[in-house]
């Protein structure tokens, strides 16, 4: 079903990319409005953190919903429409206006409002995968350690400092680099087989390529083979190894060092022997153990053709 059949729930974050969500918003309901009519679309503003989550799974009698924002409005509005029975579960779409914006490098959406529009009037859905841990949903990314420490210190270092983009993520990794390169204990177990254990710096459990805005950590994985794509970063990696080995990410060639493994599995187990940093699609995630799966086909996703 295209975006031109039945209503269309514009969800948005005023908040996204330190404000210009607000202006996108209204940018993207006037465009979408003007191709699809004056009332064949609703824009709902978010109020805060997992409001979108709440108002995608409140969205009834609407054939599409879209998240207008980063990666963060991206990963609760879908883990709203995941909430809603399977028949009753509205095509998915995104309007880039984020910081990261890594789903949408995924989806190849464009980062411009009015060309990501342009896209979505066109588009057709597509099924993609997901991923849940501990029965929460991602869409992208789930990660521990190193680049997770860094993903969640870039979030504090916009809030205060009001930067953006690549820049700021490089210069959390390096901060983070400097300090806190620590190797960490875990026992993973792949597709139920046997509990293996290791040292990780990162350690990256993917539904697509993209994390930390646009680092290719597992630049082979696909949104739509129903398995997630992992990347293990072992020791020993010293700060200019790694500083190195973050570069490379940027174009997916880091996967050619030893210490890098890279594994493929539609479930894993893992578990780190002290606490560990850890972010979902960008946002923080605390437990002690980790159960991982990837759900195939789980979201109608529309993509550009
Ligand atoms: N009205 C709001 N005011 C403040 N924060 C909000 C509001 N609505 C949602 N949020 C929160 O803002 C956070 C970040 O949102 P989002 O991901 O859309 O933008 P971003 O951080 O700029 O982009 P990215 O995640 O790609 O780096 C999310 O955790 C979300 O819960």
């Amino acid at each position: 079903m295209s975006i031109r059949e039945g209503k269309v729930l514009l969800i948005a974050n005023p908040a996204a990319q330190n404000g210009a969500g607000a202006a996108a918003a209204d940018r993207a309901a006037t465009l979408l409005r003007a191709a699809l009519g004056p009332d064949a679309v609703v824009l709902a503003k978010t109020a805060g953190p997992r409001h979108a989550s709440e108002i995608a799974e409140r969205a009834e009698g609407c054939a599409t919903v879209l998240a207008l924002g980063g990666d963060g409005i991206i990963h609760e509005a879908a883990s709203g429409l995941m909430r809603r029975p399977a028949n009753a579960r509205p095509v998915f779409g995104i309007v880039p206006a984020g910081s990261g914006n890594d789903y949408a490098r995924t989806l190849g959406m464009s980062r411009k409002v009015d060309e990501a529009c342009e896209q979505l009037l066109a588009a057709e859905p597509h099924a993609v995968d997901l991923g849940r841990v501990n029965g929460h949903w991602f869409v992208e990314t789930l990660s521990f350690g190193l680049d997770a420490a860094i993903a969640l210190d870039t979030v504090e270092r916009r809030k205060r400092t009001g930067r953006t983009g690549a820049v700021l993520y490089a210069e959390a990794g390096v901060d983070q680099l400097l300090h806190h390169l620590d190797a960490r204990r875990y026992t993973a177990s792949f597709d139920g087989g046997e509990p293996t254990s290791g040292e990780s710096i990162t350690f990256a459990v993917q539904v697509g390529p993209s994390y930390g805005g646009g680092f290719k950590i597992c630049p082979d994985a696909r949104i739509d083979d129903g398995l997630l794509d992992v990347c293990i970063a072992h020791p020993p990696i010293g700060v200019a190894g790694a500083a190195f080995v973050f570069a490379l990410a940027k174009s997916g060639r880091h996967t050619r060092f030893r210490q890098m493994e890279l594994r493929r599995a539609s479930s894993l187990c893992v578990r780190f022997d002290a606490p560990v940093p850890a972010q979902i699609d960008g946002e923080p995630l605390e437990a002690e153990a980790y159960v991982i799966d990837a759900v195939p086909q789980a979201l109608d996703v529309l993509m550009p053709a």
